[in-house]
């Protein structure tokens, strides 16, 4: 495949941007090499600025489960541009996102909109503090909230895909009162709560981590959790960035059968939009300003064009359901994935939540930090390659979630596997 087009806009960009990218997920520095620079999105495709066309399993890092342009979201956004970009005032878009939120995840009943995933959770520890009166938050390693200074310790993600688990920039000062526990570990957390359980205002986590490639938890894990903070009055902060209308309509903690006090969304809530969303239990939201007295803004906060794509999105997810579709589909893409790597003997493990998963060249399935980070990450750069240039773009981290829309098609994941035993066949040779 030929892109003289991405190797000009991206030579350039580099001049101009550090790294000549805007978030550091898409700078392929893991795998070596030049991004593709991309035009345009349709459906389960992107097409770069060469005219090449790739199957697409990253989705925007996961908002993208209808697929690209989806004509109720078209549709949808055109209609709001008509009226006007951002009013920073209260607008009706806003109560029916929210009321929308409140329908479809079972523990919130109250929620404040944002701009990004980083705010949501940057706002609802904030919360947990400011609701509790303590200082300390667990968080587990290899679990990403976003670029909060006081959650960038351990942190998966492109922290730990490009060696930064840990932030020069962020002081000691702030992270002194995070406090980091094995993902997976009951007896870990126990020993936590244990030791600082009367200062540990909420325990925020991911419930099933797309940010370390996918791992998932164990019902144990969950419900020590859940139990441990009751008992010591701290807040369980469920991070559903991620996951949240991707493995069920009600996010992980409707697929998993768990109720968390606080839940932060991004992604899908604002079906490509920037938008970010926390909520949770009224008496606990109604510490927030100004019902209360915990400080949290933003100038586009509840963005017009935001809502209108965030709306349309979930009613079509809760109108429509696509996840037995996704089901099927990322049940096709893992059993053949894995199927590729057995017959190319190439040791490797498959992990999968509905239409989240990760190829781990790793023969153990990672279940924490410490085993993911063992896996073969030279290999994953060659195979992520080999599927690049055969039009398939996968993330190109091993510590990061592959998403399937709605709108690929079995066909799509045939060639997707055709491609990958093609490339995983040839790791044999010289
Ligand atoms: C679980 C999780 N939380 C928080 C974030 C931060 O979201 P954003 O990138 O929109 O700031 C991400 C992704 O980046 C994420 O995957
Ligand atoms: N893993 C990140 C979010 O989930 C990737 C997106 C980014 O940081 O650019």
């Amino acid at each position: 495949m030929q892109r003289p087009n991405s190797h000009a806009i991206f030579t350039r960009a580099k001049e101009i941007m550090p790294g000549g990218v805007n978030s550091p997920a898409r700078a392929f520095g893991a795998v070596g090499g030049e991004p593709v620079v991309m035009d345009r999105a349709s459906g389960a495709y992107l097409f770069d600025v060469d005219g090449n066309q790739y199957i697409d399993y990253i989705g925007s890092w996961g908002p993208m489960i209808l697929g690209h342009q989806h004509p109720a979201v078209v549709v949808a956004v055109r209609a709001a541009v008509e009226k006007a970009f951002s009013f920073g005032a209260p607008s009706p878009g806003e109560n029916e996102l929210c009321e929308l939120i409140i329908e479809l995840v079972p523990s919130i009943e109250m929620v404040r909109l944002v701009s990004s995933g980083t705010e949501a959770t940057m706002s609802a520890i904030r919360l947990a503090r400011g609701y509790t009166g303590r200082d300390r938050i667990i968080k587990f390693a290899g679990n990403y909230h976003g670029h909060v200074d006081s959650l960038l310790v351990a942190a998966g993600s492109s922290a730990a895909t490009l060696g930064v688990p840990n932030s020069p920039g962020v002081t000691a000062g702030t992270t002194q009162d995070t406090i980091i526990c094995r993902y997976n570990d009951p007896a870990n957390l126990e020993e936590i709560f244990a030791e600082h359980g009367s200062t540990i205002a909420g325990v925020i986590f991911e419930p099933i981590v797309g940010n370390m490639g996918t791992v998932i938890p164990t019902a144990e894990f969950l419900q020590t959790m859940r139990e441990l903070t009751w008992k010591h009055g701290a807040l369980m902060i469920c991070d559903e960035v991620m996951t949240g209308f991707r493995v069920a309509v009600g996010g992980a903690q409707q697929l998993l059968d768990f109720t968390p006090d606080l839940t932060t969304l991004g992604k899908i809530v604002g079906g490509g939009m920037p938008i970010g969303a926390y909520g949770g239990r009224k008496e606990v939201m109604q510490h927030v300003l100004p019902a209360g007295k915990v400080f949290q803004a933003g100038t586009l906060s509840g963005n017009p064009l935001a809502t209108a794509a965030g709306i349309a999105t979930l009613k079509q997810l809760r109108d429509q359901p696509p996840y037995e579709k996704l089901e099927q589909l990322g049940a096709q893409l893992g059993d053949g994935l894995l199927a590729a790597a057995q017959a190319a003997k190439i040791p490797a493990s498959l992990t999968r939540v509905g239409s989240m998963l990760t190829l781990f060249f790793n023969p153990m399935q990672p279940t924490d930090w410490d085993t993911a980070s063992q896996s073969d990450t030279t290999r994953f750069a060659r195979y992520f390659w080999g599927l690049l240039n055969r039009g398939v773009y996968m993330p190109c981290s091993q510590y990061e979630a592959l998403f399937i829309s709605a709108a690929h098609s079995p066909a799509d994941i045939q060639a997707t596997i055709a491609a990958a035993q093609e490339v995983l066949a040839g790791f044999g040779e010289k």
